[in-house]
């Protein structure tokens, strides 16, 4: 068996309803069995979870609303609590908690805000409590949404440095057209790249109940093949698929990662101008250069500029030169109180922590 993995497992309304008007327990039944034995195996598994809308509409007994987005988001406050209550009793039965994650756009645009979420995620793997993510449909207005779930998982599968995101639908991947209107189309096995000519094939959601169709699935294969994640189309209506992709076998759709995720998050810290600097003294340069130790605060002299935690600063040494570039896990002004502090003392400083470290080695690119 391969190494243990991050995997991100997303679920549209389609695969949660086979294409009823209403959720399908034997189905999310065996896609947690999946999920659970993946777990057992030791990989950890992220589920982002579409169908809050349609758990709404079934709750309430298929209401007759206006069609105003105030009538969407009431049924996504009612369903979403259906479907996470459902999500968390079916997990219970292998003894596993889950975690729910409300997230809008405007969470992964701020930095500050993307690092808080980056790091809960990865405290709940950590504790191997399976994160349920879905949009927080109910309060998030058109400007602040990601609009879709293939997108969001892209984002989910991002913040937590997954190996694979699992796009799971009603279709066995994705087509040469959308197989709904054309008998003809044939499965597209592998993609290495995401052109013009093959999103001129995607189309978008013909049912009813999803959100996007292969159109969004496309612009989410794009965003996590960037950051160097592999993404796989595949059907949600089979058991095994999910313990079949991590022993590595082919299914669906795979769109190979353009590069490593370390490659492409190097590029993504060396391409953002640093918004200020950490001048370190010899001990830190040491641990740094020859240790590859993360930036403790005790090492760091004088902070330079104002910048948010989550920003990407300049390490230098004080001669002035740059020795890395990485995300700072405190603002300026704090950095500034706690420079040369024992970590021990940062709660006592502050009155709150994030952590040790004021710049993480695997948020670092030294050189
Ligand atoms: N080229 C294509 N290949 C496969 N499916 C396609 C294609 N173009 C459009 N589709 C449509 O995309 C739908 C899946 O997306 P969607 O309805 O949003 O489901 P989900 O709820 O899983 O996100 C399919 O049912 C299919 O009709
Ligand atoms: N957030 C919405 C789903 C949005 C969405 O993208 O749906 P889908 O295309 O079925 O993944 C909900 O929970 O109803």
């Amino acid at each position: 068996m391969r190494g243990s993995q991050t995997l991100v497992v997303k679920l549209g309304t389609s695969v949660l309803t086979g294409g009823s008007r209403q959720l399908n327990r034997a189905r999310m039944v065996e896609i947690v069995r999946q999920c659970a034995q993946a777990m057992a195996a030791g990989h950890r598994i992220v589920v982002v979870t579409s169908g809050a809308i349609a758990a709404g509409r079934e709750h309430l007994n298929y209401p007759e609303l206006p069609p105003t987005i105030a009538s969407k988001q009431l049924l996504a406050a009612v369903g979403q609590c259906r479907l996470i209550q459902l999500w968390e009793q079916l997990f219970a039965i292998y003894g596993i908690h889950i975690g729910q994650m409300l997230i809008t756009r405007a969470d992964m645009e701020d930095r500050e805000r993307f690092l808080n979420a980056r790091d809960m995620l990865h405290a709940l793997l950590e504790q191997r409590i399976v994160p349920v993510i879905n949009e927080n449909d109910a309060v998030a207005t058109a400007e602040i949404k990601v609009g879709d779930n293939d997108n969001l998982s892209a984002l989910a599968a991002i913040l937590s440095d997954a190996d694979k995101l699992l796009l799971l639908t009603d279709q066995q991947g994705l087509f040469t057209a959308d197989p709904r209107h054309d008998p003809n189309a044939t499965l597209i096995s592998d993609v290495y790249q995401i052109d013009d000519a093959l999103k001129m094939m995607a189309g978008g959601s013909v049912s009813g109940l999803g959100t996007g169709g292969m159109a969004t699935k496309l612009q989410a294969a794009e965003v996590a093949c960037r950051a160097g994640i592999d993404v796989i189309i595949a059907p949600g209506d089979q058991p095994i698929v999910i313990n079949k992709l991590l022993e590595g076998e082919k299914m669906g759709t795979l769109f190979h990662a353009q590069e490593h995720r370390l490659e492409s998050r190097k590029h993504w810290i060396f391409g953002a101008p640093p918004a200020g600097s950490a001048i370190i003294d010899a001990g830190a340069l040491t641990a740094l250069l020859e240790r590859g130790s993360s930036l403790l605060p005790k090492g760091i002299t004088e902070v330079i500029g104002n910048f948010s935690r989550g920003e990407v600063i300049a390490i230098r040494d004080d001669q002035g030169n740059d020795i890395a570039h990485g995300v700072s896990r405190y603002n300026s002004d704090a950095l500034r109180m706690i420079a040369g502090k024992h970590s021990q003392t940062i709660s006592e400083i502050l009155g709150y922590e994030y952590g040790a470290v004021a710049v993480h080695r695997d948020d670092m690119i030294v050189g």
